[in-house]
């Protein structure tokens, strides 16, 4: 059966008093019909004119950017990114927003998820309801903190470099970006032209001078001869394989973290904050509380972060064993490791892997899953292993909320939850919530 088309109302604007901050760096409002709004650029409490970005006529909820703000909130300040604001860059979500309020809505989003989707309050949760900012984030008043080690340059029909609109391929190009670690702008992506290139992406290591470009050239498109600034090594993305290759360099970066240097190869996962997998480790062992013997799982391990520090901690008598899937991080890890006898990594996806292993208990665990959680069959698999404690580190707190019902009805709750701002300016943020078993009377 085919449906009627239903009329655009993209270039509408509604007048309208915003309502709270909701998941995805946004606001809700309501036109005065009642239909719902998600609006960017904005803050609870405003009054605005919002003029929608996407939706039609039968659409359940528009999404809207502020373009005018006709009663602007205590917490807003001028924007210090000229490339920031309606139609431009989709980087940063509050440019606009003092940063103890941006870390206020942070907190408000995660004590949303928490109660629609774990039925917890931020009690229960062990949760003292802050977002402690990144060590080192404290800059002057009208400043924004230059974090980010890893940046993702999209290039322009012209071969400007920039990124991207929200929600959109579009190009914004600019000529420097304020969230970019030092390392990063010291490269001068932004400086020189890219013809032929679709996409550049820097990495400054934060724990060596190590830098990197990975260069994926445009279909038919030619790699350029690299000279920036600063020496970097080269790779570029195949355009039959959509495999990272080495053009010169070393085919890694060389970060540091709780006293051991970690080797990350293209393009594998490393925290983008300078301060977070430190932040990150800490949190995880006081969590955790390892003992010397403990048999721990460090899953969705990368290249190695957590099962490093486990492995320091459970001693000779104890053992880690690591998942993940990608296979370059798996080498990484086995070689980041290879000094520590009782580690093991498994290369495989967990939930294929856990079934498979012959383990049925675990002393300790920690999981680290991408956006999308861990879900529910490898939930309750986890906490069939008995585990005395599990810390659940996670970069999505809607998915963490999901996860933690399925961890409660496995008996499982959390005993702490601690949430840090190691994305300054965006509307990101990271938990690491320490679950423990839930005594029974039986
Ligand atoms: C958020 S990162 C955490 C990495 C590591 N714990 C760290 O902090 O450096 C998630 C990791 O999970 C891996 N991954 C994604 N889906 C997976 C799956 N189903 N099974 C195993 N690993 C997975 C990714 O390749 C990535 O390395």
């Amino acid at each position: 059966m085919q449906t009627e088309p239903t009329k655009s109302l993209v270039g509408e604007e509604y007048e309208v008093e915003v309502g709270p901050v909701a998941h995805g760096g946004h606001c809700v409002a309501r036109t005065e019909t009642g239909r719902v709004l998600f609006v960017r650029h904005t803050l609870p409490g405003e009054r605005v004119i919002a003029r929608i970005t996407e939706g039609e006529e039968t659409s359940r909820f528009l999404r809207a950017d502020a373009v005018e703000v006709l009663e602007p909130s205590k917490d807003r300040v001028p924007a210090p990114c000229p490339f920031s604001g309606p139609g431009k860059c989709g980087g940063c979500d509050w440019q606009h927003v003092k940063p103890g309020a941006q870390r206020r809505l942070k907190g408000e989003v995660i004590a949303e998820q928490l109660r629609r989707l774990a039925g917890l309050t931020p009690e229960e949760a062990g949760w003292d309801g802050t977002v402690a900012p990144a060590e080192g984030d404290k800059v002057p008043a009208g400043q924004v903190p230059a974090w980010r080690t890893r940046v993702q340059y999209a290039i322009d029909a012209e071969g400007h470099a920039g990124l991207r609109k929200h929600r959109s391929h579009d190009v914004q190009p600019i000529d420097h970006c304020l969230i970019a670690a030092p390392g990063v702008s010291e490269l001068g992506i932004e400086k020189r032209e890219w013809p032929q290139i679709a996409s550049v992406d820097a990495i400054a290591a934060s724990g060596s001078a190590d830098r990197q470009v990975v260069l994926t050239p445009k279909p038919g498109g030619r790699l350029p001869i690299v000279e920036l600034d600063k020496p970097v090594s080269v790779m570029r993305v195949g355009e039959k394989d959509q495999r990272i290759h080495r053009v010169h360099g070393r085919p890694f970066v060389r970060e540091r973290a709780d006293g051991r240097t970690y080797r990350v190869g293209e393009g594998g996962f490393w925290q983008v904050h300078p301060q977070a997998a430190d932040t990150l480790v800490k949190a995880v062992m006081q969590g955790l509380m390892p003992r010397k013997g403990d048999m721990a799982l460090d899953l969705y391990c990368g290249v190695g972060l957590f099962a490093g520090a486990l492995a320091e901690r459970v001693g000779d008598k104890g053992a880690v064993l690591g998942i993940e899937s990608s296979k370059r991080a798996v080498e990484d890890a086995r070689h980041n490791l290879q000094d520590l006898d009782r580690v093991r990594i498994e290369q495989g996806k967990v939930e294929d892997v856990l079934p498979r292993t012959r383990i049925d208990s675990a002393d300790i665990i920690v999981l680290d899953p991408p956006r999308a959680g861990a879900g529910r069959a490898t939930v309750r698999h986890l906490a069939g292993l008995g585990a005395r404690r599990i810390a659940y580190v996670a970069c999505d707190p809607a998915a963490l909320a999901r996860d933690l019902k399925y961890f409660e009805e496995e008996g499982y709750r959390p005993a702490m939850l601690r949430a840090f701002d190691l994305f300054p300016v965006t509307h990101h943020v990271e938990c690491v919530a320490i679950l423990k078993r839930v005594a029974t009377n039986g």
